[in-house]
């Protein structure tokens, strides 16, 4: 089968020793083809693993556009590995390669429903954790954009946070870097680095998109990487692109353009620390004056 990958795998790497790695963001162009998708993917990930990443972030949608004509057309079963190609080509690039990865979203069908789910695998090429997006996009701007993600797919009601060989990790899935109280639970959780697969639009993604996830990191004084797919301005939903890593201070450490592309870039943790000391938010907050009342109640 296309996905095979035996000759191509690394000889095993030694574990992290320090707080430093490398980060690899895979900015892909998404096609109508799963299979060569699947194919993409995996390329893709080898060029990022040859740049010495040891995480590896893949888009949201990386094997399906962005279309409700193709979310459960292209779904699959992830308890069934052999019937899950998607599935199965992630969990064997992360043992051959010994890498943690991040693996994107896909559609995912489970009892019935449909998910916008990611899946985190770990080097030894076994799954680690799944998220599925808790905040459906639902957006109406009239004359100009509107899209109903919660028409195809049903809500997750779960935060994912997961201990990796490369840190400590929350997941979102791109409208959920919209909301500042799932990263601050992250936060609050001892997460070093929130991973958002995305694919903002051209409605959104100019404005808020960098903006969104600088936010995200410097409230929380942690890093914040995105990864989404290139643009394709012949498709019914353009995306925005611009794959990113955000440390702890706001400052963009690597960023692309709409482009398909591998991003690589170096994150250290011990900045969080140096960070957090030379600012100390956590030390500042007024928890005892914050309280978040219902003013209905009040009248
Ligand atoms: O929040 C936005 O502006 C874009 C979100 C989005 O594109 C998504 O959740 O798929």
């Amino acid at each position: 089968m296309a996905t095979s990958s035996t000759n191509l795998c690394f000889p095993s790497l030694p574990p992290l020793t320090t707080s430093k790695f490398k980060i690899g963001l895979c900015q892909l162009s998404v096609s109508s083809d799963k299979n060569q998708n699947i194919i993409h993917a995996r390329n893709s990930m080898k060029v990022a693993v040859d740049q010495g990443a040891r995480l590896v972030v893949l888009p949201e949608m990386w094997n399906c556009p962005c279309s409700s004509d193709y979310f459960a057309k292209f779904a699959e079963d992830f308890s069934h590995e052999d019937s899950s190609p998607s599935f199965k080509m992630l969990s064997e690039v992360a043992s051959c390669y010994r890498i943690t990865i991040v693996g994107g979203s896909m559609p995912e069908w489970c009892s019935g429903r449909l998910h916008n789910t990611c899946c985190v695998f770990g080097p030894d090429g076994k799954l680690k954790a799944k998220h599925r997006k808790i905040h459906l996009f639902d957006i109406d701007i009239p004359g100009k954009f509107s899209f109903k993600e919660s028409d195809s797919f049903a809500a997750g009601e779960e935060l994912t946070i997961v201990n990796t060989e490369v840190g400590r990790i929350g997941i979102g899935i791109c409208h959920d870097m919209r909301f500042p109280e799932l990263a601050m639970l992250y936060k609050e959780k001892g997460a070093h680095l929130i991973c958002y697969p995305g694919a903002f639009n051209m409605s959104t993604g100019e404005l808020l998109w960098e903006l969104v996830q600088r936010g995200r990191a410097i409230d929380n004084q942690l890093f914040v990487a995105t990864c989404s797919p290139s643009r394709d301005s012949a498709a019914s939903y353009t995306i925005w692109g611009h794959s990113t890593v955000v440390g702890p201070f706001g400052e963009i450490i690597a960023t692309s353009g709409p482009e398909e592309t591998v991003v690589v870039a170096e994150i250290d943790y011990s900045e969080i620390q140096l960070r957090r000391e030379s600012l100390p938010l956590e030390k500042q907050k007024r928890s005892d004056i914050y309280r978040f009342v219902d003013m209905r109640d009040q009248s």
